[in-house]
This record gives structure tokens, C-alpha cells and sequence, in this order.
């Protein structure tokens, strides 16, 4: 057997940071070492420096690692660095560990944008890491020393999102109108401050600063192909695809609620009985290639009539997995569904540590 990577993870003390030191203990391929923070939890333990808010126990293994300070130079073992920093220090933190050479996957939403950077939900595009293939192939041929690169996750609502759009495009090919109304989980929010009580408390608050904007772009970067040179990425246009979001912040914990509706661009659509099989025979690549923390099954099809719901489902798959149900006939647009996704799972670290598996089974890093 391998040795176990050594992996490190910043912005580990919030809210995506928590879910990385739970997916990550007793990991087969990776072994989570080095821990980095701001400068107020910096030279602390971790269990002196975290307010640890998850329902799990803190594993024993992270408890004495003293967290540093974000430079690359203090995690230069790392074979794959995971941050979950909060976008105000992302940017030239991230810039400066992808220049040391470090492989980063990043939660935030820094470089999500850029052509050349990947934006990857693992169960949807991990295609789109030929970008990182391609750079690193490039370097070889120069005999340069081996890059760093920065591959983005999506926000966590987007993840949610395209998780059934993906098989539906395979199969019946593109959607055209796409809207969606988002019940978002306070975790979402996280740590620091994160939503306040007097806020979330027998409430809903309608907005979400930025949140629609990025989903209605983020879907139409993750489902559009990569340029021939497999380079780069654009964003489908407004002709191929019109997305529209509104985001809400309800008072659950953990899971992200999505009711969505889409119209196919090719008609006659495909009947309801095609759209759900679809759906339920979609295994994605990272199952194919015998990813660690893979789902077993990708999309859960779920036919009673009050599913899914964030209590009951979110865990489907250790998070991993995506829950549809109430699919149906929409009297405007083709179809209509409610989506629930675990959002600091396969909405954010779950996500990281998946397509650092594929990272690993494509000799990325
Ligand atoms: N929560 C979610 O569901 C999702 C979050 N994201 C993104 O992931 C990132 C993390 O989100 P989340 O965990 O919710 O945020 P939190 O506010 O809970 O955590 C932020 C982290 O950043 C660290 N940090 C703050 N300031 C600095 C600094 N100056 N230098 C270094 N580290 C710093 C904090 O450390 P300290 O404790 O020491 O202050 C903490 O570890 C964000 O970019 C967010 O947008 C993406 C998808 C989903
Ligand atoms: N804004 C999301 C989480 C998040 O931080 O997303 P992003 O990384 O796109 O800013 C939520 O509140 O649920």
C-alpha cells in the first residue's frame, strides 16, 4: 500500500474548515498534517483555537496540531492544500502557495471566474481538470519544475444545481431556461459571525449577498465545454443558457433546499418517466475511477411526496450523494423538482477532498 499523503488545510477553524477535519480522519490516501488560520488562532492547538460547533465529536488526531499561519512556507509537504478561507484574505493567500508550487482547491470564490482555472463539482465536470493536466504536461515538455495550480469548487448552492442538470444534458442535450428558489442552510453562512439567532429564528430572510449572481454564472461555466485545447473554459452564452436564482436563508443547519424548474431546448421534451431514469442511472466519473469518498449512488430519486427534506436526506451518501424529488410536469417551463444538497459537503470540503481523490487517480499530484 501507498503512504498517505500528507494534505494541509486554511481557514481550518470555520465552518467548511470543521467539515474538512471530520472527512478527513482516517482518509485511505491522505493525512491531514498541517492546519493554518489567521494570525488570531495562529501558535494555538486546535482545540484551544476552534470553536469546534459541529455534532460530531473533534477527532482526536486534530486536536494538538498547532495551527499556523497561512504562508506557503509552512506547507510545502503538502501534496494538495484545501481552503476554506474566508474570500476577504483568499486572493494573494492562495496566489502565493499556487507560486511556491503547491496544488490548491479552493472553496472560495477568489478565482472561480478565471478562464483558466477549473471550476469543478466533482460528481458533475471533473473533466474540466484537464486544465490542471494540461499545465502540468506543458511544464514536463519544458522540463520546468512542476507547477502549482488553484482548482476552484463552486458555490454551494450551484453544486446542488447541477448535480441533475448533468444527466439530463447527456441525455436529452441542453437546457435553455433554468430557474431556481434556493432554502439555504445557516451553515452556509459561516462562523464569523454567521447568521445571528434574532435573524434566522422563526424567520426567513430573502437575500443572500451575492449568491444569485454567482449561481446563475457558476452553472453556465461548470456545464459549458472545455475549449479544444482543453485550456481553458468560457461560460456558456445567454443564447445557449438563461439561469435565473433568488436566495433565501432559512433556520436549518445544515443542507441546501432548491425548487427548480427547466426547459429542455430540443422539443418535444423527454417524457417524466426518461427525466427521472436519467437521473437515477447516472453514476458519476469519480464512482467510475473507485474514488474513496465517491457516492455509491449519485442522485437519489426520491418518489414520496414530502422528500427531500434537509433532516431526513442531507446524509444520503455521507453527504456526498444529491436527493431530487417531487419531479414533475411544470405548466410554464418542461419540468419542476426540489434538490437538496449537503452544502459543506458536496457543496464545499466533501467536494474539495473528492476531486483531490481524482487529483490522485489521474497522477496530479
Ligand atoms: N459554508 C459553506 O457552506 C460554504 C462556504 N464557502 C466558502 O468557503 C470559505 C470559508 O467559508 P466558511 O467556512 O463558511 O467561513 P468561516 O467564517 O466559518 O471561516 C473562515 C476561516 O477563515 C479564517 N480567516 C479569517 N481571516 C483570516 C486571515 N486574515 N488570514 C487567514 N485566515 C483567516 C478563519 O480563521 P479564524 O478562526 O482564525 O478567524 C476561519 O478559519 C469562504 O470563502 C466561503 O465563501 C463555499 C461554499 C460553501
Ligand atoms: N454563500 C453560501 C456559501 C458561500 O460562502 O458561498 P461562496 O463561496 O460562493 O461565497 C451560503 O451562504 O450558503
Amino acid at each position: 500500500m501507498c503512504a498517505k499523503k500528507a494534505v494541509g488545510v486554511l481557514g481550518a477553524t470555520g465552518s467548511v474548515g470543521q467539515r474538512f477535519i471530520l472527512l478527513l480522519a482516517d482518509h485511505p490516501d491522505f493525512e491531514l498534517k498541517f492546519l493554518g488560520a489567521s494570525p488570531r488562532s495562529a501558535g494555538k492547538k486546535y482545540i484551544d483555537a476552534v470553536n469546534w460547533k459541529q455534532t460530531e465529536l473533534l477527532p482526536e488526531f486534530a486536536k494538538d496540531i498547532v495551527v499556523s499561519e497561512c504562508k506557503a512556507s509552512a506547507f510545502k509537504d503538502c501534496a494538495v492544500v484545501f481552503s476554506g478561507l474566508d474570500a476577504e484574505y483568499a486572493g494573494p493567500i492562495e496566489k502565493e502557495f499556487k507560486d511556491a508550487g503547491l496544488a490548491v482547491v479552493s472553496n472560495a470564490k477568489n478565482y472561480r471566474r478565471e478562464s483558466d482555472v477549473p471550476l469543478v463539482v466533482p460528481i458533475v465536470n471533473p473533466e474540466h481538470l484537464e486544465i490542471v493536466g494540461q499545465k502540468l504536461e506543458t511544464a514536463k515538455k519544458a522540463g520546468a519544475a512542476k507547477p502549482g495550480f488553484i482548482v476552484c469548487i463552486s458555490n454551494c448552492s450551484t453544486a446542488g444545481l447541477v448535480a441533475p442538470l448533468k444527466p439530463l444534458v447527456d441525455s436529452f442535450g441542453p437546457i435553455d431556461l433554468l430557474t431556481t428558489t434556493t432554502l439555504q442552510a445557516i451553515s452556509g453562512a459561516g462562523f464569523s459571525p454567521g447568521v445571528s439567532g434574532i435573524d434566522v429564528l422563526d424567520n426567513i430572510v430573502p437575500y443572500i449577498g451575492g449568491e444569485e449572481d454567482k449561481m446563475e454564472w457558476e452553472t453556465k461555466k461548470i456545464l459549458a465545454p472545455l475549449s479544444a485545447d482543453k485550456s481553458t473554459v468560457s461560460l456558456l452564452s445567454d443564447d445557449e443558457m438563461k439561469v435565473s436564482a433568488q436566495c433565501n436563508r432559512v433556520a436549518v443547519s445544515d443542507g441546501h433546499t432548491e425548487c427548480i424548474s427547466l426547459r429542455f431546448k430540443n422539443q418535444p421534451p423527454p417524457s417524466l418517466e426518461q427525466v427521472k431514469q436519467s437521473m437515477r442511472d447516472y453514476v458519476c466519473d469519480a464512482s467510475k475511477l473507485g474514488c474513496h469518498s465517491a457516492p455509491k449512488q449519485t442522485i437519489h430519486v426520491l418518489e414520496q411526496n414530502d422528500r427531500p427534506q434537509p433532516r431526513l436526506d442531507r446524509n444520503r451518501d455521507n453527504g456526498y450523494g444529491v436527493s431530487v424529488g417531487r419531479v414533475r410536469e411544470d405548466p410554464v417551463l418542461d419540468y419542476k423538482m426540489v434538490v437538496l444538497s449537503h452544502n459543506t459537503v458536496i457543496g464545499a470540503a466533501g467536494a474539495g477532498i473528492l476531486i483531490a481523490e481524482i487529483l490522485l487517480a489521474k497522477n496530479y499530484i
